[in-house]
């Protein structure tokens, strides 16, 4: 019996939604496959291999027609597996890498060279041992022309990450909006605290993403069709149009126990953008700016 796990949806359903041409899954990741990709031994989840072929097959899918891959924790700061995807996408991806913050200007130009146009820092406690904040610093101060900086946090470290990210002088992409509580509502405390990060600097960019793990059963949400996420976070969309980018965030890491179908997840979109021009920002405009500047 495999302890690897698989936490995506074997047969997705086809969205009643669909992307216009050039849409961008801007949120992504591939595993694997472990033979040739190795996980990290630091890693706190050991998935089945998902690899390009697959994310490529659900891009297709789904309708979208560009992927913006992230270096998933379970791969540590080995971005081989993210880099040979992209390498095999024709030009239809990009990347986020993870890296040792003693990263060297040589290997951060090799890192462009291969479609990454930016870092994640993670400061989850569940995927990553640790997260020196002074190093990280560091490192957002030497990098090459054009990237940004993706954070992944939880709502209840916003307040102590301000000082922090207001330090970092390169453009922010906060993942999954930092993860608010939803059932709280647009205008519960963790919303209008990340609006004010967001009214903090004009350059700081959001994913409102992974309604499957804000408003989940097992967080305390509702689950699909996901209901108090779309309430809570269509108004932030609609204030904030030219800051957003969307994505499945397929393979869904941890969700094996409440797997999202992808179709569903796509269709939350005209949900939270409703109009064609949100749509275009969203899906279009915002991501292309980040990732295909050059
Ligand atoms: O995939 C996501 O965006 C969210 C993740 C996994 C993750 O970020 C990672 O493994 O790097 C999560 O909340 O477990």
């Amino acid at each position: 019996m495999s302890d690897r796990i698989t936490s995506w949806h074997p047969n997705p359903s086809k969205p009643n939604f669909t992307p216009p041409p050039g849409a961008v899954d801007a949120h992504c990741h591939v595993f694997g496959p472990m033979a040739q990709f190795p996980f990290s031994p630091k890693a706190k989840y050991l998935p089945e291999d998902a690899g390009p072929d697959k994310l490529f097959a659900l891009r297709d899918h789904l309708g979208f027609s560009k992927n913006v891959i992230v270096q998933a924790s379970c791969h540590g700061t080995d971005n081989s597996a993210t880099l040979d995807a992209i390498a095999k996408s024709n030009g239809k991806a990009r990347g986020v890498a993870v890296v040792d913050p003693a990263i060297s200007e040589a290997e951060l130009a090799a890192l462009h060279d291969g479609g990454i146009r930016g870092i994640r820092f993670n400061f989850l406690k569940r995927l990553v041992d640790n997260a020196p904040k002074d190093k990280f610093l560091e490192v957002s101060k030497r990098l090459p022309a054009g990237w940004h900086v993706v954070i992944y946090f939880e709502a209840d470290i916003l307040a102590e990450l301000r000082p922090f990210m207001d330090a970092i002088p390169v453009p922010l992409v906060i993942d999954h909006m930092g993860r608010p509580d939803v059932t709280q509502g647009p205008d519960g405390p963790d919303m209008k605290a990340f609006r004010a990060l967001l009214d903090s600097r004009p350059d700081i960019h959001f994913k409102p993403t992974c309604p499957d793990r804000l408003d989940a059963i097992k967080e305390g949400g509702k689950g699909d069709p996901w209901n108090d996420f779309a309430s809570a976070v269509a108004p932030l969309v609609a204030d904030y149009p030219d800051r957003c980018i969307w994505g499945t965030d397929w393979p869904h890491p941890n969700m094996q126990d409440e797997v999202p179908d992808d179709g569903h997840l796509v269709d939350m979109i005209p949900r939270i953008a409703p109009t064609e021009e949100l749509q275009r920002k969203l899906l279009i405009d915002n991501p292309e700016r980040l990732y295909w500047a050059d």
